[in-house]
């Protein structure tokens, strides 16, 4: 996507010589929770979104098929359902929620979410149309499945890092000790691996008070290590009963197999999923926790890249920002800066040569303008440069490494620069 051009009257100075590109290099600048925004190259490997590899594996045919819980209504209603322990436990006693003694709960009409709530996929519809898919809206029912000193829950977080993680794990700890009473929370360390290989950690209001300051996870994370029948074994072992993962489509995938085997061995044992993308690429959410941090702390890097872009004659500033397969925060973060001249995201195929390619683009705005910022998503462009590079492996949960957009692209463009530098006026 490129924004409209701004015209100024650079075109009429004498032909300025092509200054290098410049590619900010903010991290000594940026506060540590938020250099990998930038160049995550040396932090450990960042997820991808089910979407990503869901939509990858949908296209390789290499996708397991999960048994959907469907249920089919009238007028084409269909509810693609969570799975329950009421589906293999069906005898199980409910209680009152303990959020009926809670100050706000008299003055609140709609407390509780009703059981038939659902959320529909498509919010566009039309009169004559089927209903479509709707998905079981979340929120406390009035009926709970668990006593209060009955609950033993665990937390962990997995894969990749997001602004806000901590943030989660410090309202799952006060939610369910202060609204619910739950006095026995643990946190496992380290992603799924921790189930087995690491340690524990209590975790109470008093110890959760300040984490949300932090970046990072004060549980620690990894990558790989699902190993189901340990997980299972470790949850049976320590009689935990609710499990709490915080994590992106790889982990809710492993939370999904988990869930399989406690229901195979048919554990009154509740596993939940909390989705976790910078990327905000989920359907159906209305935003996911961090994706507002990571398009604020671009757009200071876009803002460094452009001081630094019109500092110099036919200066460039090229900022490389996260976004595997989808461009959301390259997106969102061109459109708040204003100063962004050209967005490439995955969703949108470019080309470098001829009519229509970024070279024409590049060259008619330094000639216009003297300057300009391009931003590019992490994913974009792969296909133009696959062939031509080394292809990067997969980390240790199996997602694909990307080559760098980034370097690529400023070397192609410092290349057709000096040749761009011969024809100027
Ligand atoms: N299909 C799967 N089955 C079981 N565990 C999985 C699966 N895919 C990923 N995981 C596990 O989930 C964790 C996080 O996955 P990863 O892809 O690294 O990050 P994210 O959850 O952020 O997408 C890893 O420990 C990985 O082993
Ligand atoms: O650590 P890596 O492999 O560079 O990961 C980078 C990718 O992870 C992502 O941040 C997706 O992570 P999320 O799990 O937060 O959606 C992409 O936007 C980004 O391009």
């Amino acid at each position: 996507m490129a924004s409209p051009s701004r015209t100024t009257d650079a075109a009429t100075d004498p032909a300025p010589t092509p200054a290098p590109i410049a590619v900010p290099s903010l991290r000594a600048r940026l506060p540590h929770a938020h250099h990998h925004l930038l160049d995550r190259r040396d932090t450990p490997r960042r997820p991808a979104w089910w979407s990503e590899r869901a939509t990858r594996e949908a296209m390789d045919g290499t996708a397991a098929k999960p048994e959907t819980k469907l249920v089919a209504g009238e007028a084409g209603y269909v509810l693609e359902d969570v799975p329950h322990l009421s589906d293999y436990l069906p005898d199980l006693p409910t209680y009152s929620n303990p959020l009926q003694d809670n100050p706000a709960y008299s003055v609140v009409k709609q407390y509780f979410v009703n059981p038939d709530d659902t959320v529909c996929q498509k919010i566009v519809v039309h009169k004559g149309g089927a209903r479509g898919n709707h998905f079981r809206r979340a929120g406390p029912r009035q009926r709970v499945y668990f006593e209060s000193d009955e609950v033993h829950a665990c937390i962990v977080t997995c894969g990749g890092l997001c602004p806000g993680l901590n943030t989660v794990i410090r309202e799952i700890v006060c939610g369910l000790s202060d609204m619910y009473g739950v006095t026995k929370i643990l946190g496992i360390q380290g992603g799924y691996r921790g189930f087995y290989a690491c340690n524990t950690i209590n975790l109470t209001p008093k110890s959760v008070n300040d984490i949300h300051k932090r970046g990072g996870t004060i549980l620690g994370s990894s990558r790989g290590g699902h190993d189901t029948m340990k997980i299972v074994d470790s949850i049976q072992d320590r009689v935990i009963n609710q499990v709490y993962v915080i994590g992106g489509d790889g982990s809710q995938r492993g939370a999904r197999v988990i869930f399989e085997e406690v229901r195979r061995r048919g554990l009154k044992v509740a596993v939940a999923g909390i989705p976790k993308t910078i990327d905000n690429d989920i359907p159906v959410i209305d935003k996911s926790f961090g994706f507002d941090s990571a398009v604020e702390e671009a757009q200071r890097a876009i803002n460094a890249a452009h001081v630094e872009a019109e500092s110099a004659e036919n200066g460039i500033g090229l900022v490389k920002l996260m976004g595997r397969y989808s461009g959301f925060i390259a997106h969102y973060a061109t459109l708040a800066s204003r100063d962004v001249d050209c967005c490439l995201i995955p969703e949108s195929p470019f080309y470098l040569e001829g009519e229509g390619g970024l070279y024409r683009y590049i060259e008619k705005r330094l000639k216009d303008n003297g300057h300009m910022v391009i931003v590019v998503a992490e994913g974009a462009g792969q296909k133009l440069f696959a062939e031509t590079m080394k292809a990067m492996g997969q980390d240790a949960s199996g997602n694909a490494l990307l080559l760098d957009v980034g370097l690529w692209l400023s070397q192609k463009i410092n290349v057709r620069l000096l040749e761009f530098s011969l024809y100027l006026p």
